[in-house]
């Protein structure tokens, strides 16, 4: 599977710990993520991660454009709905790129476990 991995700069901290706790799961799947997440997820875990560009910078229309062609199979967005982005309109497009192309998408770590549980019960 093709994973999408992008946490807000409040949210990164979880992120790191939520990768390291699934660890065995995300070693076997192709990962990618914004640059900042990318590189934290990697120092922490030494997980092969696609990195693109920062969010802020581009990195989530990146993502996106994978996901229009099809090549995304999931995506783990742990949002901070607490701070203003200056990048919201692609954090927007990117979620509503997900729902165009029915892509499974969790915004928080509690949905993510959920899907990680139940992907790793298959
Ligand atoms: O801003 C982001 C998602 O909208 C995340 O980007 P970074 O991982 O580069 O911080």
């Amino acid at each position: 599977m093709k994973i999408a991995l992008i946490a807000h700069d409040k949210k990164k901290d979880l992120m790191i710990e939520f990768t390291k706790k699934h660890r065995d799961y995300f070693e076997k799947h192709e990962l990618y993520a914004t640059g900042t997440t990318g590189q934290l997820i990697i120092d922490h875990t030494q997980l092969n991660v696609h990195r693109f560009k920062s969010g802020p910078l581009g990195g989530d229309q990146q993502i996106g454009a994978l996901i229009s062609e099809e090549l995304m199979d999931l995506v783990l967005f742990f949002r901070d709905p607490l701070t203003a982005q200056p990048h919201e309109p692609d954090v927007s497009a990117l979620i509503r790129l997900c729902d165009v192309y029915n892509v499974p998408l969790a915004t928080n770590i509690g949905t993510a476990n959920y899907l990680i549980e139940y992907l790793n019960a298959r």
